[in-house]
């Protein structure tokens, strides 16, 4: 006979909503901050002093007083400080430990680390194989706690909006199945990322130590499931660590508010676990997704923030304590966020670029976000009373909106602050400290829902009735007894047998004291029967006039459902698709935010070479300021030689015209005294200033004039007597020592013909040169006359030979100067010539060209004073370059004409100046 079993009739109470605000009782919970000391290196001299066990002192370290003044203690007060030779078990037990029972008991929890990079966040939650974390004891207290209580896999169905569907243990069993398979095909091909992880591979190769504490749970008529999600945000987008897909834009996720007003990433991969060490895995699974980088301060610097999540997912036994029962409602489900935060970093001092750089930056304004939330819940509660709250910026970052709900009041936050004692760190760690004890002083309201009893009508203990139930028909069914015939048994009864019968066996017929405690218990149980069956039997009345009640509501909330599935539908239609616009816009987001960390970069650069272009244009800039100055300064030396040279020309053609002047009047005034001394038939000599060389231009002009003149005025048409030449007595008589240059210029073409004239020139010491090549010649201080002889053909065909005679004076610069003082024509001409007298001419005093002599303005037409060249290229005289004519000795230098460099006949180059004496020009070369 097989055991059937007939189940109490007792039907489950609606489940009272969460949202009944009767329900609830508002009490405050602050957020709960520990700080932790992380263990200082050998060398370094850390600046954190823990005082006792709640507080902690941080002062300037040597390094930080240099550039921010002054000296200071200051102090922060904790819940609890944990010292730097803290043990991750007395962290786990202090700060994790109230949370699981919290979690266990069925209320949400945070924790969340906290402080600069580095400081050891990670450490802190995750730990070593060897020394684990807050997460990996989390995990093995809970499974420590729930077992023996755990529901059959796949019994709840996450229903993708952070609700759970129940399913019957047939249809768990038969997914279980199913899954497994999967399960093992998915396993062949997971795709962990190539990247191996020091901190990772670690857990994958030593075995990890566990906790053992177990939190005791009161529901035992409950079964547990428990569910983990790991996600990171990453640059502000939620992205799922667990979504093996490879696809990237499929792990981006929505942070969305449920009906509950609870917050929840959107169709998140809920895995569901029934190990810690399954769990754990997972974890590791996820970790090696996350995106870390190495950074200046961190090998292994976390740039995301990580959220690893567990669901505790509870539900009763119907009232046989034999199935789960199948009622949504009866489902609640726990949390228990635990979160490593990427920590604040500066630039300058992580060196962070390009991704690195834009990550940090993300990962601040999410600091600052979530620093702004505290700050204004506390200015809020601070101000309660006093006119509508000031919204709280939840909604500015991923990670202040993921966790919204619990500063709403759905759970218990708590904060580990990390600190670094490296002094490197202070400035930082004191913006960290500054905070976690300015979010002590928030006081998160709490909704603490009512204690739940989905089974409040069921019996209690009726689990392990079931269990004792079935183990006795299994041993029933074993032994044999019933032999195919099912056993009737009241599990009313097993619920409420009353005292235990005693289990001596009843050996002796005699014992009566046995017989008498038995029939005692026998009785008691017969009397419970009855009770217990006559209020069955009102149970059943109730029930049954209830279950007409229900089966009316039944009918009405079935109309009313179906109408309310057509509405849901069509929400649910319209939301699939807002969701799809939504995953779009953010991969959009997504590919523009790194178009925009393109374009940053490339602004960087950008900016970066027009500063060295700037600095080049600065440069040039400089250069060609200080070529416009030169060029300035040579442009006012240059305009300043110019007007000296203009001077000096203007000066030199003034003085030409004072001398054309001076001869014009001393012409006028020789005509004045001709005429004067016409009556007296004297001849005419010169006086005064005027140069004998004028003179005699003047009379060679005028001696026509004159001679018209007389020939006008007297009848006597004979020539007066010859005009005595004073120069040229003198000359004679300077024949004495005087050494004399006597330069003979001779061409090739033209050969020196001696004359046989009556006066012969007279130079009795001399040297006779036919070139001036060199210099000496002239400088040689015992050269003191110059004679140059030239010869050519006079307008009559006859040989006509010129001395120009001079004096050789030294010159102050170790040459000589030679002052030509007297021209000598001798020429012989025909005595049949009419023309001509018969005589011979000698003309040391002569009038104008007739007698040879040069006179300023003919030597002005023929020679250039600026270049000191022949105008027209005419051999004149050769030695022009060497010398000098001065018509008036005593006059005064008045100018130099012009200076040029000139070559003397061998090609040996020398100075020459044209100077002017008052009025007459004079050539001179200095050797
Ligand atoms: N209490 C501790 N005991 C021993 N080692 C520690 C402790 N805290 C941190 N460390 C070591 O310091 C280093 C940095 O720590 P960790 O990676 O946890 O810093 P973090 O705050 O998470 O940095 P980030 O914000 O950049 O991710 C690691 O090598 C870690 O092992």
């Amino acid at each position: 006979m097989k055991p059937t079993r007939r189940a109490p009739q007792t039907p489950g109470k609606k489940i009272p909503s969460r949202n009944n605000s009767k329900e609830k009782m508002v009490i405050k919970d602050p957020v709960e901050v520990f700080c932790r000391i992380r263990p200082v290196s050998v060398t370094d001299d850390g600046y954190i002093k823990v005082i006792d066990e709640r507080t902690v002192q941080l002062a300037t370290p040597d390094s930080s007083i240099g550039n921010k003044g002054t000296y200071k203690e200051i102090q922060y007060t904790f819940s609890r400080v944990f010292a730097e030779e803290s043990e991750q078990k007395e962290v786990f037990d202090r700060v994790s430990l109230p949370l699981v029972e919290n979690f266990l008991k069925g209320q949400n929890n945070l924790l969340f680390t906290y402080g600069v990079t580095g400081s050891g966040k990670t450490f802190t939650m995750t730990g070593t194989p060897k020394d684990p974390g807050i997460l990996p004891r989390c995990l093995d207290v809970i499974f420590n706690s729930i077992s023996g209580c755990q529901a059959r896999k796949f019994t709840f169905i996450p229903d993708g909006m952070n609700g759970f569907d129940v399913q019957s243990d047939d249809a768990a069993r038969e997914q279980e199945i199913k899954a497994g398979v999967a399960d093992r095909t998915n396993r062949t091909r997971m795709d962990f990322p190539k990247t191996p992880r020091k901190r990772m591979a670690q857990w994958e190769t030593a075995s990890r130590m566990t906790e053992n504490t177990r939190v005791s749970i009161s529901d035992e008529d409950f079964v547990y499931s428990v569910f983990v999600t790991y996600v990171e945000i990453y640059n502000n987008s939620v992205y799922d660590l667990l979504d093996e897909r490879a696809d990237g834009l499929t792990k981006l996720k929505i942070v969305r508010e449920g009906a509950n007003r609870i917050m929840y990433v959107n169709g998140v991969q809920e895995v569901e676990v029934s190990s810690a060490n399954e769990a754990f895995e997972v974890f590791c699974r996820g970790m090696k997704r996350k995106t870390i980088a190495q950074t200046n301060l961190n090998a292994e610097s976390s740039r995301s923030h990580a959220i690893f999540s567990i669901r505790l997912v509870k539900a009763p036994y119907d009232s046989n304590g034999e199935e789960v029962l199948q009622n949504k409602e009866s489902i609640s489900v726990s949390q228990l966020s635990l979160v490593d935060l990427a920590g604040s970093e500066r630039a300058n001092r992580s060196q962070a670029k390009g991704q690195n750089l834009c990550e940090a930056g993300n990962i601040n304004n999410s600091l600052l976000t979530l620093r702004k939330c505290f700050e204004m819940l506390r200015e809020n509660q601070m101000n309660a009373g006093n006119g509508a709250p000031k919204m709280v910026p939840f909604r500015d970052s991923r990670l202040t909106y993921l966790f919204k709900s619990f500063f709403d009041g759905e759970g218990k936050v708590r904060m580990i602050v990390c600190v670094n004692p490296n002094p490197d760190d202070y400035e930082e760690t004191l913006h960290v400290m500054k905070f976690a004890e300015m979010s002590q002083e928030v006081q998160v309201k709490r909704c603490l829902p009512t204690p739940r009893r989905p089974d409040v009508n069921f019996t209690p203990g009726r689990r392990r009735a079931n269990q004792i139930f079935k183990e006795a028909a299994k041993r029933i069914e074993e032994s044999g007894a019933t032999q195919g015939e099912s056993i009737p048994f009241d599990l009313n009864l097993v619920y409420s047998l009353g005292i235990p019968i005693d289990n001596t066996p009843l050996t002796d017929p005699n014992n009566e004291e046995l017989i008498r405690s038995v029939m005692m218990v026998l009785e008691s149980r017969v009397a419970k029967r009855r009770c217990l069956q006559q209020q069955f039997k009102s149970q059943i009345d109730q029930v049954r006039s209830s279950v007409v009640a229900l089966e009316k509501d039944n009918i009405s909330l079935k109309q009313e459902n179906s109408s309310l599935r057509a509405t849901i539908d069509q929400e649910r239609s319209g939301r699939s698709l807002l969701e799809q616009k939504l995953v779009q816009s953010e991969s959009q987001l997504v590919s523009i935010r790194l178009n925009l960390q393109g374009e940053r970069e490339e602004k960087a650069r950008l900016i970066s070479r027009l500063e060295d272009l700037e600095m080049k244009l600065n440069q040039r800039k400089a250069d060609t300021e200080r070529t416009k100055l030169r060029m300035q300064e040579k442009l006012v030396n240059e305009k300043d030689k110019l007007e000296r040279d203009m001077k000096t020309r203007f000066l030199a053609e003034q003085s030409n015209l004072k001398l054309e002047n001076d001869l014009k009047e001393e012409k006028l005034r020789r005509v004045r005294h001709i005429v004067d001394n016409l009556d007296k038939n004297t001849p005419c000599r010169p006086t005064g200033r005027m140069t004998r060389l004028a003179a005699a231009k003047s009379e060679a002009e005028l001696s026509s004039t004159s001679s018209n003149a007389r020939s006008a005025a007297t009848p006597n048409p004979k020539r007066g007597p010859a005009v005595s030449n004073q120069r040229h007595r003198r000359s004679r008589s300077a024949g004495g020592n005087e050494r004399w240059l006597d330069h003979r210029p001779q061409t090739q073409s033209s050969k020196f013909l001696e004359l046989q004239t009556i006066f012969q020139p007279n130079m009795p010491k001399r040297k006779s040169v036919s070139k001036l090549t060199d210099p000496k010649d002239v400088t040689d201080p015992a050269t003191s006359k110059y004679c140059l002889t030239t010869q050519e053909q006079d307008s009559d065909g006859g040989l006509e030979t010129k001395l120009y005679k001079g004096d050789v004076h030294p010159t102050v610069g170790g040459g000589a100067q030679v002052v030509l003082t007297d021209v000598e024509v001798l020429k012989q001409t025909s005595p049949t010539n009419p023309n001509v007298s018969p005589s011979r001419k000698r003309s040391a005093n002569g009038n104008g060209k007739e007698n040879g002599r040069l006179l300023p303005d003919e030597l002005l037409s023929i020679v250039d004073p600026i270049s000191c060249k022949c105008k027209d290229n005419t051999k004149l005289p050769r030695p022009s370059v060497t010398c000098l004519w001065l018509f008036d000795p005593l006059s005064e230098v008045e100018s130099i004409f012009s200076r040029g460099d000139s070559q003397i006949n061998d090609g040996h180059s020398a100075a020459c100046y044209v100077i002017s004496f008052n009025g007459q020009l004079i050539f001179c070369v200095l050797g």
